[in-house]
């Protein structure tokens, strides 16, 4: 099984609740503003504690109050492609591209040419339109040889071409590297086309 997620937590006024289970493929959490989706995945990245509930990810469980287990985000192994790019800004998109990587040079070459980014290595952050940050974001994220992706709108903020070659990115991922994906979209279209299952929130 990919996930196993049970989660509950109040976050400001509102009641967060998920729950699913998805053995395989790209699960996309769809659902109106608000509803929780990126409280979901913060839980499950361990970046917010979830008041109740389990989180079992290929086998491997990062949370579980029952028996108390919660480990640190560190090792729980997700790729995380936050709403906004969160790049480091004192470094230049090389560096933030090698921060955590563990993959070879190779796979910084191919990913960097797949995202269409390599012209933009020695650019800073702030200089990067909102597209070309979101690709270096993704490709960061995949150079961290992560044990599964989570994903928060990675096709916002880009134009129709580059919406394209992300979705075949992401459909790779998902077919070739068998990566378990978390993926969150408010677009019918890129669900249908990139979910495995539609969980909705
Ligand atoms: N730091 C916070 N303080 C108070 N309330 C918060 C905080 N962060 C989120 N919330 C509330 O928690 C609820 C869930 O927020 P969350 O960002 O998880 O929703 P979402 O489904 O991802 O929304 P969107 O699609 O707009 O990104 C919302 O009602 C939001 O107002």
């Amino acid at each position: 099984m990919f996930f196993e997620v049970d989660v509950e937590r109040r976050v400001g006024d509102a009641m967060v609740a998920c729950r699913f289970s998805a053995p395989d493929g790209l699960t996309m959490l769809f659902g109106p503003s608000g509803a929780g989706k990126t409280s979901t995945l913060n839980m499950i990245a361990g970046l917010l504690t979830p008041e109740r509930g389990r989180i079992v990810v290929n086998g491997r469980t990062l949370f579980d109050s029952a028996s108390g287990v919660n480990l640190p985000p560190e090792r729980r192994g997700a790729g995380y492609v936050f709403q906004e790019p969160r790049l480091f800004p004192h470094l230049r998109v090389r560096a933030n591209l090698l921060y955590g990587a563990r993959g070879a040079g190779e796979e910084l070459d191919r990913l960097t040419d797949v995202l269409g980014i390599g012209h933009l290595l020695a650019r800073w952050p702030r200089t990067l339109s909102g597209g070309e940050a979101r690709r270096v974001a993704i490709a960061r994220a995949l150079l961290s040889l992560p044990g599964f992706l989570l994903l928060d709108e990675p096709l916002s903020s880009l134009d129709r071409p580059r919406r394209e070659e992300i979705m075949t990115v992401i459909e790779r991922v998902r077919d070739d590297l068998r990566l378990p994906i978390l993926m969150v979209t408010h677009d019918h279209g890129e669900a249908e086309r990139l979910a495995t299952r539609i969980v909705e929130i």
